[in-house]
């Protein structure tokens, strides 16, 4: 008896001191209730704006190629829509849960309200790893996922889109899905079910480099705003997916150098430079990856953040940027292209550096921009050109990035805090203006 209290309370005493892994959730409250009491954000508001509205999780079957019924787990998250219907991206990854889907779809409410759409956050996925699957597999999957979310998505209440290892054919067959689920009559009106569709079946024509244009634009900006000439910049990309290639490809256009690059199979150096088209066309003949790449050298992925460069793109997860490698970067900005790259003890490291970060929130909001234009041409029966959407996309993520930057220079703040405040503030006012706390 004496030996087992004993060696419980060893139990205990070890528990208490192992340290937590931080989550996205605790970055994401962390930057919410800094920007919160910066803004002095009313009480009743801060408590609404803590939690999500819905978390929806579904477990359905998908008969596999081999005969066998495997069972997933899918999920949406709806943080709030004060602003507008829920509005953010699907995931399929191993790594999508509860908590990963939360803190994405709190991500996804700032972002729309930074933005000025007429939108909320969600955000959602399925814990899979789609590289284990057939094409066939992945369209039964998705196709039997969209049937199980069809009461809670909708094309004015929910509307989903793309995010890592999802795309525009993953998008065609959830709106194929969800429109057979409608009465004959009305599934034509429902095309707007989801953003990111291919441009033949109601997608936008652009938003495909709609993030990784914003991406760049906002670098662009940043530059122009402190005399910086982007010819010659060294730039690295982690993540050479949609929002990395397409960053990579318009930072080179202006001039800039490509010199590292990281995916979820490799890491590769060339100081020299290393082509942009040419990296793109090699990964297509070699099952998505960058690996072995004949004009670089591959790099250990943990001395990636550490590599030579002026400019740091983080485009693939979250939680990369940390304690652990932060005072490793040498590059005097960050671009946030994916959505949590920087924790908060990592970003803590980088401002005292003096590296400024343009935040998740600003810098890959082109995506959710181009969304809305596409959901805009959808409901209104029309067809946008390229250069009318590229144009269109260029005004608004200047006009997000001159608030924020003003912003931040005003109240003698980061970037991010900036971000955060003017997001939280617009959504303050709609709750104020409707009379909820009289
Ligand atoms: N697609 C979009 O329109 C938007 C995407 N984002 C964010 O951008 C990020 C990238 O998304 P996409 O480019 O759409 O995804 P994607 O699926 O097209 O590409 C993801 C890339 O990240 C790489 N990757 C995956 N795991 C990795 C790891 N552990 N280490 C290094 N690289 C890894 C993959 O190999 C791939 O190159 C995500 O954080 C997403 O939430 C943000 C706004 C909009
Ligand atoms: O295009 C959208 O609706 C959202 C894309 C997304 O998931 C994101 O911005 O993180």
């Amino acid at each position: 008896m004496t030996t087992l209290t004993a060696d419980l309370k060893k139990t205990t005493k070890k528990a208490t001191k192992k340290v937590p892994v931080r989550g996205m959730m605790d970055n994401v409250m962390e930057q919410f209730n800094s920007a919160a009491d910066q803004i002095n954000l009313h009480p009743n508001i801060r408590k609404i704006l803590s939690i999500t509205n819905n978390e929806i999780l579904v477990n359905f079957p998908v008969k596999m190629d081999n005969g066998e019924v495997e069972i997933f787990t899918g999920y949406r998250v709806q943080h709030n829509n004060a602003l507008g219907p829920y509005k953010g991206g699907l995931r399929y990854h191993p790594t999508v849960d509860l908590d990963a889907a939360r803190a994405l779809a709190m991500w996804m409410t700032w972002k729309t309200s930074l933005a000025g759409l007429p939108y909320g956050g969600g955000k959602g996925g399925i814990k899979l790893d789609p590289s284990k699957y057939s094409e066939g597999e992945l369209e039964r999957i998705t196709r039997r996922f969209t049937f199980a979310l069809a009461d809670n998505i909708g094309p004015e209440h929910d509307i989903p889109a793309p995010d890592v290892n999802t795309n525009s054919q993953t998008m065609a067959w959830i709106a194929d899905t969800y429109m057979s689920t409608r009465p004959p009559a009305e599934r034509n009106a429902n095309q707007h079910i989801v953003t990111g569709k291919p441009d033949g079946s109601g997608g936008l024509e652009g938003r495909d480099r709609a993030t990784g244009y914003g991406v760049y634009l906002t670098i662009k900006f940043w530059a122009e705003k402190n005399d910086v000439n982007l010819e010659g910049k060294k730039f690295i990309v982690q993540g050479f997916g949609n929002v990395g290639y397409w960053a990579a490809l318009f930072l080179e256009r202006d001039g800039a150098k490509l010199v590292a690059v990281q995916d979820a199979y490799g890491c590769i150096q060339n100081q020299k430079g290393i082509a942009v088209e040419e990296l793109s066309k090699y990964t297509k003949i070699n099952e998505g990856s960058i690996a072995d790449f004949p004009d670089a050298k591959p790099v250990n992925k943990d001395k990636f953040f550490g590599l030579d460069c002026d400019i740091v793109i983080p485009a693939a997860l979250g939680n990369q940027i940390t304690k652990e490698n932060a005072s490793k970067i040498k590059g005097k900005l960050i671009a946030e292209g994916a959505n949590g790259p920087t924790n908060v003890e990592g970003e803590k490291i980088l401002l005292d550096k003096g590296i400024t970060i343009i935040p998740d929130i600003l810098c890959n909001s082109g995506g959710v921009v181009g969304s809305y234009f596409e959901w805009l041409q959808n409901r209104n029966g029309e067809i946008w050109q390229l250069d009318e959407v590229m144009a269109k996309l260029d005004k608004k993520m200047k006009e997000s990035f001159n608030k924020v930057y003003d912003y931040s220079k005003n109240e003698n703040i980061d970037m991010r805090t900036a971000a955060f405040c003017i997001a939280i503030e617009r959504i303050e006012k709609a709750y104020i203006q409707r009379g909820i706390f009289p």
